[in-house]
């Protein structure tokens, strides 16, 4: 179990991390989303010691991380996949881990064999593709088979067969009464990994649900309806109260109105009623990613703002 309170983090004037409150809790993969710059990075540094709280607390089962007695053995991270010095394999490399943290070197053999990298275990990790070195990261997360783990940004660069494996291994570490937290700035991909959502955007919680909850609650629905009489057809539904968009040129054959928090029972009940005939009636749900970006918008335009002043400063 993860639990952060109050966690906040300045660097100067930019306040990173903002108050931040949520638990992480074991069994199920929970993922740590927001746009970029939102401060996801930095928490998990603070989590796991390598950034110190302006204030607040963040707790590993029960204890802050510089408490921890054997750290390797309570929680793992992958932060940056490609730290591993180039000239040493990737056997070597976790055997140097393994004996500074007083693990057995025969769980070294054991974690290259879970993340499929015993054929290359001889070779220079400063050769290894992407995917691979998120491999090695993993391997040396799991080396003293901690009950925590934390992954920032783990698929990104990765191809789609590496997404699929770090996702299914991510779920699998969980099903085995882990607590992982993953963070991920795609909320398309969260909803394919994570059951849980901490949401942040500009360092401050947005929201703290179920992934399920969380994409009913932001993907707007929407009806779209197609008429020969939309003129007619927008009055009446307005005079229901209901927000009308108009979609395409009035004009066009193709011309349609979508009709916000409403469903296709109740229009084709209210155009049925006052004789309109209706050549489309169809609902349609918003993607996923307008959802998010509509959300954590604002964030986004802020630190776009943000740069913009640096470099007009700079100039
Ligand atoms: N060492 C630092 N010194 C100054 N500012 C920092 C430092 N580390 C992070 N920041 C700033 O803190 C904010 C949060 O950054 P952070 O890297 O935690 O975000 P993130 O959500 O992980 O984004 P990304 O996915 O882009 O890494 C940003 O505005 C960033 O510029």
């Amino acid at each position: 179990m993860i639990e952060v309170r109050g966690l906040t983090k300045t660097f100067g004037p930019t306040k990173a991390v903002d108050d931040l409150t949520f638990t992480v809790k074991p069994g199920i993969v929970t993922g740590f989303l927001g746009p970029n710059g939102a401060g996801k990075s930095t928490t998990m540094r603070m989590i796991l010691g390598l950034d110190r709280p302006t204030s607040g607390t963040a707790l590993i089962d029960g204890q802050a991380y510089h408490d921890l007695k054997q750290p390797l053995r309570t929680v793992g991270a992958l932060l940056d996949a490609k730290w591993v010095h180039p000239n040493r394999s990737a056997k070597a490399h976790l055997q140097w881990m393994a004996a500074s943290n007083g693990i057995p070197s025969s769980r070294v053999d054991e974690v290259l064999r879970l993340v499929g990298l015993t054929e290359v275990a001889g070779k220079k990790a400063g050769g290894f593709s992407l995917g691979m070195s998120q491999r090695l990261g993993l391997a040396g997360a799991l080396l003293g088979d901690p009950k925590v783990l934390l992954f920032d940004e783990p698929v990104n660069g990765l191809d789609p067969e590496g997404i699929v494996w770090i996702r299914k291994f991510m779920q699998r570490l969980a099903a085995e009464g882990r607590t992982v937290l993953v963070s991920s700035h795609l909320l398309s991909e969260m909803a394919l990994t994570a059951e849980h959502l901490v949401v942040i955007g500009r360092g401050r919680l947005i929201s703290d649900t179920t992934v399920k909850e969380f994409v009913d609650r932001s993907s707007e629905s929407t009806v779209r309806v197609r008429s020969p009489q939309l003129d007619a057809l927008r009055s009446v539904l307005t005079s229901h109260g209901l927000t009308v968009r108009e979609d395409g040129h009035a004009a066009s054959a193709a011309a349609a109105l979508v009709v916000l928090d409403s469903t296709t029972d109740a229009i084709g009940q209210i155009a049925g009623s006052n004789g309109i005939v209706l050549h489309e009636l169809a609902s349609q749900q918003g993607s996923l990613e307008d959802a998010f970006m509509k959300l954590t918008g604002d964030d986004v335009q802020y630190h776009a703002a943000g740069v913009e002043e640096v470099m007009g400063g700079a100039l």
